[in-house]
């Protein structure tokens, strides 16, 4: 067995970055940037008002100005004007030919058409957004190695941006075992079980923007699973078994990944929830054993499998640790590190009841896991401890 820092640091060596991929702007959110992205335009592309009001040669001896003409936003007029005149204009709209000043219109007196002006803070280019302000033709918009988010992706489509080369997010397989699993919405026969482990995993990987998952169930069989597990790794990044990773008759997680060439890194992790935790590889492709208990997987889950997703994506893991203050005194045995189900606030942390590595109860209700070391035993109240923030 290896402590939770050496399943970690196992896991992070043998994870690359997938190839990167070409997707349209609407698909970038969530992705992290392959290459670098250049302007091809200036932005803005012309001259342009930020203010609706009345646009003029600025000249801090004038005061009144003859109205000529109108532009507004999205014309394709040419208007020119000359000095002292002025021209009617909206946010957006280009400024006409000789004009490089806007005053706003609640600053100024229009009689006719003349406009006396009335703004004693106005000078010269106020008002006005330069051609390539924002950025210029050949100039760098945004970096590889940077994740795109909402701002990002309206930044690239205002630069005229339509696709980009991105890291993809993994394809994912699960394959969930035990002859005990039923679907849920049909009544349970005796000695069956609610399948609940592809739901949560699911739902977890789709708040990381990973949608392609795939899903197998298979029987407590070591053929079945040989079979089912050399199907899901021909299409998929990652696979993640549920159950069939312990020592039990009809446990054929490893066999299985044995007869289907996946080289084994670890199996058993000095933890609890998830002792029996097994992780391989085969070629790029990583294999995780989760251990079937619905706690269990999902703690193995935020420990290893994200940041391992993440690390495929070319992404920082987005989970966060931090200290806080026990809100009680915990005791728990030596030689196992814990991953306890709490309520974070404020810098103080509660664990909660029912950290069973089958329920999920109290997993429902948390907000982090508490990691208490492997070799300490009893922890004081006030005393500071690691908590896993978790994604909401
Ligand atoms: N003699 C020993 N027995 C066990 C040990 C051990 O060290 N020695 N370890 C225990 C620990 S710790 C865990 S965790 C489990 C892990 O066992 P498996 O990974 O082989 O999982 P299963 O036995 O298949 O299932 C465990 C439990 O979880 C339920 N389950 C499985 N899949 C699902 C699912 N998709 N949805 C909901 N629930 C699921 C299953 O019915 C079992 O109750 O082994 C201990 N035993
Ligand atoms: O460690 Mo197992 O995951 O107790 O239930």
């Amino acid at each position: 067995m290896i402590s939770v820092q050496e399943a970690q640091g196992l896991i992070s060596e043998n994870v690359y970055p997938l190839s990167p991929i070409r997707l349209l702007l609407h698909q970038l959110c969530g992705h992290v940037l392959a290459e670098d992205v250049f302007s091809h335009y200036d932005i803005p592309a012309f001259r342009q008002s930020s203010m609706d009001g009345y646009a003029f040669s600025f000249d801090k001896k004038l005061s009144e100005l003859i109205l000529v003409g109108e532009m507004a936003a999205g014309t394709g007029h040419h208007l020119e004007i000359k000095y002292g005149e002025t021209s009617r204009i909206f946010t957006g709209a280009p400024l006409p030919e000789g004009a490089d000043t806007v005053v706003m219109q609640e600053k100024i007196d229009k009689s006719d058409n003349r406009i006396t002006l009335d703004d004693p803070q106005l000078s010269v280019g106020k008002n006005v957004r330069e051609k390539g302000s924002e950025i210029r033709a050949g100039e760098l918009a945004m970096q590889k190695g940077d994740l795109i988010g909402p701002a990002a992706i309206g930044f690239l489509a205002g630069i005229g941006i339509t696709e980009a080369e991105v890291y993809p997010m993994p394809k994912v397989a699960i394959i969930l075992t035990g002859n005990e699993l039923k679907q849920p919405g049909t009544p349970l026969d005796f000695g069956q079980v609610y399948e609940s482990n592809s739901y949560s995993l699911s739902a977890a990987m789709k708040i990381q923007g990973i949608t392609d998952i795939e899903l197998f169930w298979v029987v407590d069989e070591i053929d079945k699973l040989t079979d089912t597990l050399s199907n899901a790794l021909v299409n998929n990044d990652v696979v993640l078994l549920t159950g069939g990773v312990s020592v039990g008759d009809y446990d054929f997680v490893i066999e299985a990944s044995k007869n289907c060439g996946i080289e084994q890194i670890f199996h058993k992790v000095r933890q609890k929830p998830g002792k029996p935790l097994f992780f391989g590889t085969r070629e790029n492709k990583l294999i995780f054993g989760l251990p079937g208990n619905p706690s269990s997987v999902l703690s193995c889950y935020y420990n290893y499998v994200l940041p391992a997703l993440a690390g495929l994506a070319c992404k920082e893991n987005s989970l966060i640790t931090v200290k806080a203050s026990l809100s009680f005194g915990y005791q728990k045995p030596a030689g196992l590190a814990h991953f306890l189900k709490g309520i974070y606030e404020n810098g103080m942390v509660r664990p909660l009841n029912a950290q069973e590595s089958y329920r999920l109860s109290s997993f429902a209700q948390s907000n982090c896991l508490i990691c208490l070391s492997e070799t300490q035993q009893t922890f004081n109240q006030g005393e500071g401890v690691d908590v896993l923030l978790l994604p909401q």
